[in-house]
């Protein structure tokens, strides 16, 4: 398996404030990835490590199996769009394809010019005067023009309505199909996450809950409704991750990566729902609520995504 994403133990300071703690994670190339958690969780963080426009306190990273930004032909390889669409409000959209194609030896003109007939963006038109979906198309359209292996985004659709958000995810998705790039997004918009990615990395806290594929991820989780006191039956190597009780049931969510589950309690599994992502990473972000912030004990992180 070739890793696009490969970190250990990463982790960024910012002074006394430790905004990502010891993040180990794999992607394998070709994945979509989404990044979720809560304000102040280290998405950002992440991404700009990933990006290379921030170097790591300790740990190590690898993009494509380089250091980031390590060097032109590097930073060639990775299309990075930056929170609030970054754009040259007074330059048309026919100057940043221009710009684009001088700053980027691999710029696909054609590939450009396609998409922005496509999505109907008038030429002559400055950036500034594009509404908050034009301008992320543009971005896009820009980052994908330079035919990256691997295209990172910010909160790409935060500022969008749903049907701006919907075109473009969908154009995302065709990019993606074109470049056969890995993808890393954050959103705090599981359903659209939901929607077009394939691996997820869920933040809170300044570290990593739960990464992995969402399938993977999905088969491991389970909910289960017992009688009280469920929770004292489950077997060694399955955490629990949220624990409902009331005098009647006790209703957990429980992660069960060996399998040991289904083996050791099968009168459980019965009662045992399949998990919706959403429910599933709710419950990671409200244990995280639960439990000291990375470099700050004591604190909380907000859990609202
Ligand atoms: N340049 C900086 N200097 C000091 N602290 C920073 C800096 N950048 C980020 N932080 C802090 O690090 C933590 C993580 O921030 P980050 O921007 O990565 O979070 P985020 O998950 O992207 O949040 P949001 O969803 O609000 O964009 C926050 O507590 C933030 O205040």
């Amino acid at each position: 398996m070739t890793a696009a994403l490969c970190t250990r133990d990463l982790t960024k300071r910012y002074g006394r404030h430790t905004a990502l703690a010891d993040a180990t994670l794999t992607v394998p190339a070709g994945r979509v990835v989404g990044l979720v958690g809560p304000n102040g969780a280290g998405k950002s963080t992440l991404l700009n490590l990933v990006a290379g426009t921030i170097r790591p306190t300790s740990g190590s990273i690898e993009v494509l199996g380089a250091r980031p930004a390590a060097s032109a032909a590097q930073l060639a390889r990775v299309g990075f769009v930056a929170q609030d669409t970054p754009v040259y409000a007074g330059l048309t959209v026919a100057e940043h394809l221009r710009l684009g194609a001088r700053l980027n030896p691999g710029w696909d003109a054609d590939l450009a010019h396609q998409r922005v007939t496509q999505l109907g963006l008038d030429p002559a038109r400055r950036a500034g005067r594009l509404s908050g979906g034009q301008r992320a198309q543009l971005a896009l359209v820009l980052a994908t023009a330079k035919r990256p292996e691997m295209l990172v985004f910010d909160e790409p659709v935060a500022a969008l309505d749903p049907l701006a958000r919907r075109t473009f995810l969908q154009n995302l998705m065709e990019s993606v199909a074109e470049l056969e790039a890995t993808v890393v997004l954050s959103s705090h918009l599981l359903g659209d996450l939901e929607r077009v990615c394939d691996h997820l990395v869920v933040l809170a806290g300044s570290r990593v809950q739960v990464a992995g594929d969402v399938e993977d991820i999905l088969a491991a989780h389970y909910r289960v409704v017992g009688q009280p006191g469920t929770i004292d039956r489950l077997p060694p190597g399955v955490e629990v991750i949220q624990a409902r009780d009331n005098q009647r049931q006790s209703t957990l969510i429980v992660r069960d990566t060996s399998g040991v589950l289904p083996r050791l309690l099968p009168d459980l599994l019965p009662t045992a729902e399949p998990l919706a992502l959403e429910d599933m990473v709710l419950a990671y972000l409200g244990r995280a609520v639960t439990a000291p912030a990375a470099g700050s004990p004591g604190t909380t992180v907000e859990a609202n995504l």
